[in-house]
């Protein structure tokens, strides 16, 4: 039996350099928003559905979001790095992906995997530390768990680790080789216990 593998190369994206659009205003984009601001509050987005979901106004107005409300136009899509579309009409979501796909803009049809340039993931954030979760488009659900899983498991002072070394890294002497090896040196007791 051959296993599948998942072949998404994932990357970690500064957002607040980048323009998103969202095209929809009901709960999956609600649902979208709501991920995507958690992980990266300094993101920058703007929202364009005819009619909006009271929530999603609080929220867009808590992460200083652009709300336009009419349909979505093509133009829209000028200066655009990122778009996720979430409307009711698989029409308006296909030519969304379709006119992003021309001009070589990365998209997300919400839900639809077949129209998907990149999935959203499971994200837990600790401090530095970000571990982003993916099942390859195939359990949404799995994805859930395991993040709710790690967000347990993973300390939450992981972060102290991080900033120590950080802080140690600047006072190491050397060459970059002979960094290299005393920081791993000194981190090697952290997976090998023997
Ligand atoms: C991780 C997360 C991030 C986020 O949403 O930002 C995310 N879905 C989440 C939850 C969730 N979504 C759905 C359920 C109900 C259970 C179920 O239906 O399975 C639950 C679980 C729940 O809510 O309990 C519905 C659903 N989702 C997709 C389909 C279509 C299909 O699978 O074919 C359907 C059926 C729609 C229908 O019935 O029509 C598809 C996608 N959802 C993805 C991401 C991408 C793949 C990620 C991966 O590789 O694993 C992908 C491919 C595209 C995308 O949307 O990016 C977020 C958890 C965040 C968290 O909790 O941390
Ligand atoms: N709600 C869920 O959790 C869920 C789960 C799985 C699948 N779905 C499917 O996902 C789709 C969206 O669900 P929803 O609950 O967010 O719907 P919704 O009715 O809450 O929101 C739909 C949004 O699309 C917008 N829209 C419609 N035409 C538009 C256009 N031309 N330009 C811009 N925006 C436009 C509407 O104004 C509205 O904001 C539906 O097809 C639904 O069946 C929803």
């Amino acid at each position: 039996m051959s296993q599948e593998t998942n072949t998404l190369y994932p990357v970690f994206l500064k957002v607040r350099n980048l323009q998103v659009l969202i095209v929809g205003g009901g709960n999956v984009a609600l649902e979208k928003l709501t991920f995507l601001t958690k992980s990266s509050p300094d993101a920058v987005v703007e929202m364009v559905a005819p009619y909006f979901r009271e929530e999603t106004l609080e929220r867009a107005k808590q992460y200083n979001v652009k709300i336009t409300k009419r349909r979505f136009r093509k133009s829209m899509l000028k200066k655009r790095h990122i778009v996720i579309a979430t409307t009711d009409s698989p029409k308006v979501n296909k030519r969304v992906y379709e006119l992003a796909r021309k001009r070589f803009l990365l998209c997300n049809i919400a839900d639809v995997p077949e129209l998907c340039d990149f999935y959203m993931g499971g994200i837990v954030t600790k401090g530095n530390v970000k571990i982003a979760i993916s099942t390859n488009g195939k359990s949404p659900t799995t994805a859930k768990r395991l993040r709710q899983f790690f967000e347990e498991v993973i300390p939450d002072n992981i972060d102290d680790l991080v900033q120590n070394l950080n802080e140690y890294r600047k006072t190491i002497k050397g060459d970059f080789e002979e960094k290299v090896e005393t920081l791993n040196e000194f981190t090697k007791g952290l997976i090998n216990k023997n």
